[in-house]
């Protein structure tokens, strides 16, 4: 059986649209009959709240356990900790005890791999893995870069700091180099995208004609929308929300150009093997 395809979703800038993401592509690849677990990275466990579990700190098993078991090197019950969701997901949860775990990798073994340590236990049962990253470069994003085949990033149209981004991908070009070859940036994503002003065309204008030649830009952008905004507390996808808006429309896109993309590199890698 094929192993799944491993995507992080990252941004060290907060609120862009991180876990929006994660949770709406998660839920369009099961609706496309995809076998999806979402795992929450972010001591703040938004993800988490956002497929229902209000309160995070009251789990029993967190992705803090897990990754714990592995650097004791003790044995995990099958699809231990992972939390099925109505929409077709299953759930790999965090709180904020994962912050504490972080700060015990510094000295652990083999502390960037940890998480891919962990993955590598489920990862014959699905198709797609989506990792909710932290808004930080810190241990828990390298983690999630260490067990990756691809990035996503999410960028709020508005408030493109092309800084940061540079800082991104220089990270993601070092945890490359040196701990993960086959990572690769999937695509940039524009987020929260208000095309009623002229100025989010032209930012949108801006990116794709900056970065569009080096990195992929997704021909979806998902909009600004208050109905976005109102599945945080609704444990619900967009799909089931709002499923004849704008948003439901652009994540349904951008789970076809993901799906699209996962084919064709299929395709190449066994055009390579013949
Ligand atoms: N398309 C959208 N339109 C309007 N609001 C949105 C949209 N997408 C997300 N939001 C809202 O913007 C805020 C930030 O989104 P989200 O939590 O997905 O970002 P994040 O990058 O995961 O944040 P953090 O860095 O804190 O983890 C949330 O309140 C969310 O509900």
């Amino acid at each position: 059986m094929s192993k799944a395809t491993v995507m992080a979703v990252v941004n060290q800038k907060g609120g862009t649209g991180k876990t929006t993401t994660c949770e709406n592509l998660g839920i369009g690849l099961a609706r496309e009959g995809k076998r999806v677990l979402l795992v929450d990275t972010d001591p703040q466990g938004s993800l988490t709240i956002a497929l229902g579990h209000s309160r995070p700190d009251d789990l029993p098993v967190t992705l803090t356990d897990l990754m714990a078991k592995v650097m004791q090197d003790q044995p995990l019950a099958p699809k231990e900790g992972i939390l099925p969701h109505e929409e077709g997901v299953e759930l790999v949860p965090a709180n904020i005890t994962l912050s504490g775990l972080e700060v015990s990798l510094v000295n652990a073994m083999s502390r960037e791999t940890v998480l891919k340590q962990y993955l590598e236990t489920v990862k014959d049962s699905y198709d797609f893995i989506l990792l909710d990253c932290m808004p930080s470069l810190g241990m828990l994003t390298v983690n999630a870069l260490a067990a990756s085949d691809q990035v996503l990033i999410p960028v709020q149209a508005n408030y493109l700091s092309a800084k940061g981004l540079e800082q991104l991908l220089q990270t993601v070009n070092k945890v490359k180099r040196q701990i993960n070859p086959k990572l690769r940036i999937e695509g940039i994503l524009l987020t929260m995208v208000d095309y009623r002003t002229n100025f989010a065309k032209e930012i949108s204008t801006l990116i794709r004609d900056t970065y569009g030649r080096r990195l992929k830009v997704y021909d979806a952008d998902i909009p600004r929308s208050v109905r976005a905004a109102e599945i945080s507390a609704e444990g619900v996808s967009i799909f089931k929300h709002d499923p004849g808006g704008k948003v439901a429309e652009a994540y349904r896109s951008l789970t076809k150009e993901v799906m699209a993309n996962a084919e064709k590199r299929r395709k190449h890698q066994l055009d390579q093997l013949r």
